[in-house]
């Protein structure tokens, strides 16, 4: 055999190589290869360009009803950012889309910049820092605060683990440092039933912040608070930004002019305006579609 044979022969050798370690690496991490070709290390989320959250031409029907229409929208590293829009303009579904709840038909879906979300399923995407609270709150009413809490740490563990699970002293500090946060430090042994309702969020807001998301998806978490747990929760948020992004859906336009920097107006599934919350309030479409309703 010639030299020039052996080495086209080591080339196709290496090349099938790389397409085998390519083709072990997608099975073996269970899905978990990034986009681009890049394998995610757990905890990395790739933000160098500047988008914790990329959504681009994102459609999704429903029997024909086109409930996202070509969305696309991104979020920047501990942003906090609002989402309005009239009843059905898309917010559940575009937060549905996000956690891998619902599938969409087109468009792109990415946290960072390498991790395609497509490629996960609903609790994958979890394990990989995107939380969700819905709007009610589904803490475990007999448990303490703390009995919550804790209980928050062990669900990301096996049965067998979660048996003998103690908590280590950084995870007894994250825990009183979570409790704080909240406004629950002096509630802690308190029965969750026995909550107020807004205690309730903040304790279902707790049990995320447990596991350290980089990316919070809310929805309408001030729905059917008092004025002071409102204000409270705007508080809340506003400590939470920075250390993390923040995606917040609601209707109750005086909790947004307290936390908000640049809010996103959707409308029949796409994005109608976005600005402060000034800016959009003066804009002539919003007005139509959904202020001035
Ligand atoms: N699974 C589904 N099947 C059929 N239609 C759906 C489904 N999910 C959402 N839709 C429709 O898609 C549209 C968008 O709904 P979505 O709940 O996302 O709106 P929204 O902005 O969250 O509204 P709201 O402010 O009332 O919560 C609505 O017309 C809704 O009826």
């Amino acid at each position: 055999m010639t030299p020039d044979l052996l080495e086209q022969g080591a080339r196709r050798a290496e090349a099938r190589m790389a397409a085998l370690q390519a083709e072990k690496s997608n099975t073996e991490s269970g899905g978990r290869t990034a986009g681009f070709g890049r394998v995610v290390t757990q905890g990395e989320v790739d933000v160098s360009h500047g988008r914790i959250l990329y959504l681009e031409d994102v459609s999704v029907s429903f029997d024909g009803f086109k409930a996202i229409n070509k969305l696309s929208l991104d979020i920047a590293p501990g942003e906090l950012r609002c989402i309005i829009g009239p009843n059905g303009a898309g917010k559940t579904t575009m937060m549905d889309i996000i956690t891998g709840k619902t599938r969409p038909d087109e468009g792109q879906v990415y946290f960072g910049s390498t991790i395609d979300l497509l490629r996960y399923r609903e609790a994958e995407i979890a394990q990989l820092g995107i939380g969700r609270k819905f709007q009610k709150p589904t803490v475990f009413e007999h448990l303490t605060v703390f009995e919550n809490l804790e209980l928050a740490l062990k669900t990301h563990k096996g049965v067998r683990a979660s048996m003998f699970f103690r908590l280590d002293s950084a995870q007894k500090d994250r825990l009183a440092e979570v409790l704080h946060t909240i406004h629950l430090a002096e509630h802690v042994t308190r029965l969750s039933g026995n909550l107020s309702h807004g205690q309730k969020q903040w304790l279902e807001i707790g049990m995320l912040l447990m596991q350290d998301p980089k990316l919070l998806l809310l929805d309408e978490p001030v729905a059917g608070m008092t004025d002071e747990e409102t204000a409270r929760t705007a508080e809340l948020f506003l400590t939470l930004k920075g250390k993390h992004s923040l995606m917040v859906v609601e209707h109750d336009m005086s909790f947004i002019r307290t936390i908000s920097d640049i809010v996103t107006v959707l409308c029949d599934g796409s994005v109608l305006a976005q600005g402060t919350l000034d800016q959009v309030q003066a804009d002539e479409r919003v007005i139509e579609v959904y202020l001035g309703r």
